[in-house]
């Protein structure tokens, strides 16, 4: 009975709806907004009760065929990556003014007011800038044909794009610098940070492991749950350095190669959130063992660090640079949590709309995941501190107290003391270092206009929530355990009847 009126329902509204949009056509043009959005609230109403299983009851759900759960790719046009690769080929030998160098090896640096074509040609100068080109004899055309792969070979997500890679590479690259890491750990590894971190996401389809698991995609059957994501990152990398015209490493001798390639596995296998608290627990162990620079271990372990840090080093940024990332951010989590939702897997809670805001998952984040590695970092590289640990820790209490705000506007808002209008904690709290970004200014590149992005999260809205952290959920469902040691447990023998 129930069944049969929902789907009554729905169709009448639908009709209504048909209905108000045909007399309105007549009369108004264009149609108002709010025509359109009741409109996409009935497809939207109807596509939940399709594609939610545990609605299925309601007779409305509809098996999704396979190729629904594979994820949609977005790629830039031919047409496009053709203009970027010939204006890089003819910017990338021209000289950087030493302005902007300035500007390159700092976190304020603000990717977004420069082309891609520019960030290739900043990505080509920080192989030469840290003298990676002299000390591996890197063969110039083929190291562009490397960059430009590597460009083509990331997807037209919100938050994991080209630009990422370029911020973590940015960052990695002023750590570097601030740092003297050639010096400290040797060029190899130097080399093997600046290419990882250009590759750590390649490919990426806007959802994350936890989702390839839950729905069983493609990438995780091939990589039996095992780090899904970084697996594919790191193999789209080496099948770009398999072609001849990108392999910049092919005057290494195989014992290098081995090397290196060992060393950019490691690192971007690294970068699984899953791995966190055991790459963080055997980092701080080696800093208090006394840090030993020849030791291979306790290289590798900075290594793996430094490149964690780097790619979570957004809030590390001015307020002006990391705000806009962040709303990219939630903007592909909450089109994860939506999909999960639609097609009835579980909800990944730190990506809820309904669950977090802006504040909680920072609070949440910074707190017990982001800081905790950086000042891990920072004791061992302490001229790290004023460029990584202070701003972050700004950041939280930033955030902290965006949150109290934000607690104490739904308490008035629900006793029904609340100042009319919706609440708007961010008037009231300003960062308290201030801090912006370091403004393109007189250099040799020419002006990238501000794109905006289509659906554009300006603000969370939503029950401020305390949320578990990424870590929390993504070792829960994706750490894949097994035991090497023989279990203890002995099967109970079946009786025989
Ligand atoms: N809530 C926040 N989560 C963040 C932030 N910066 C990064 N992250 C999360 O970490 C992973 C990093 O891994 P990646 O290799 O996939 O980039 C990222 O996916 C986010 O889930 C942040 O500021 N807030
Ligand atoms: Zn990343």
């Amino acid at each position: 009975m129930l069944v049969d009126e929902v789907n009554m329902d729905l169709v009448t509204l639908e009709n209504r709806v048909t209905e108000l949009e045909r007399q309105l056509a007549d009369r108004v043009s264009p149609l108002p907004p709010a025509v359109n959005d009741l409109k996409h609230d009935v497809e939207r109403f109807r596509h939940k009760l399709e594609t939610t299983r545990h609605l299925s009851w309601l007779n409305c759900y509809k098996e999704l065929p396979p190729t629904c759960r594979r994820l949609q790719y977005r790629r830039r046009s031919d047409a496009k990556q053709k203009v970027v690769r010939e204006q890089f080929l003819q910017i990338c030998e021209d000289a950087i003014s030493e302005e902007v160098v300035q500007c390159l090896r700092l976190s304020s640096f603000d990717s977004m007011q420069w082309s891609d074509e520019e960030l290739l040609a900043l990505l080509y100068f920080m192989f030469s800038d840290l003298g990676l080109i002299e000390m591996f004899k890197l063969d110039l055309v083929t190291l562009r044909n490397f960059l430009f792969q590597v460009y083509k070979n990331y997807n037209e997500v919100p938050f994991h794009n080209f630009r990422h890679c370029f911020c973590v590479a940015q960052m990695m690259y002023a750590m570097c610098i601030k740092s003297d890491l050639v010096r400290r750990i040797g060029g190899h590894e130097v080399l093997i940070l600046l290419v990882s971190c250009i590759c750590h996401d390649l490919d990426h389809p806007g959802y994350n492991n936890i989702y390839q698991i839950n729905a069983r995609t493609e990438l995780a059957l091939r990589y039996n749950d095992i780090s899904p994501l970084e697996n594919h990152h790191c193999s789209i990398a080496f099948r770009i350095l398999e072609l001849d015209e990108c392999n910049i490493f092919k005057h290494m001798t195989s014992e290098e190669f081995k090397l290196v390639r060992e060393g950019i596995i490691r690192c971007i296998l690294a970068t699984d959130m899953a791995r966190h608290n055991e790459i963080l627990a055997q980092f701080r162990d080696s800093v208090q063992q006394g840090f030993d620079e020849y030791n291979k271990t306790h290289v590798n372990l900075l290594c793996m660090v430094l490149i964690k840090v780097a790619d979570i080093s957004n809030e590390a940024r001015p307020m002006d640079v990391a705000e806009p990332w962040l709303d990219r951010l939630l903007q592909e989590f909450f089109a994860q949590s939506d999909a999960e939702k639609m097609e009835g897997l579980p909800v990944t809670p730190f990506m809820d709309r309904d669950k977090i805001t802006k504040p909680s998952s920072q609070c949440s984040f910074i707190g017990f995941v982001l800081l905790p590695l950086f000042e891990a970092l920072g004791e061992l590289l302490t001229e790290l501190i004023p460029m990584m640990v202070e701003p972050v820790r700004s950041a939280l209490e930033y955030y902290r107290r965006l949150n109290e705000a934000h607690h104490k506007n739904s308490l008035a808002d629900a006793s029904g003391n609340g100042s009319s209008g919706p609440p708007s904690p961010t008037k009231h709290v300003l960062k308290s270092q201030s801090s912006y970004s370091v403004r393109k200014t007189s250099i040799t590149f020419s002006q990238h206009p501000d794109e905006e992005d289509e659906d554009m999260i300006t603000d969370v809205s939503t029950e401020d929530e305390e949320t578990v952290t990424e870590v929390a959920v993504s070792e829960k469902t994706l750490k894949f355990k097994i035991s090497t040691e023989s279990s203890r447990y002995i099967m109970p023998m079946v009786a025989p009847v």
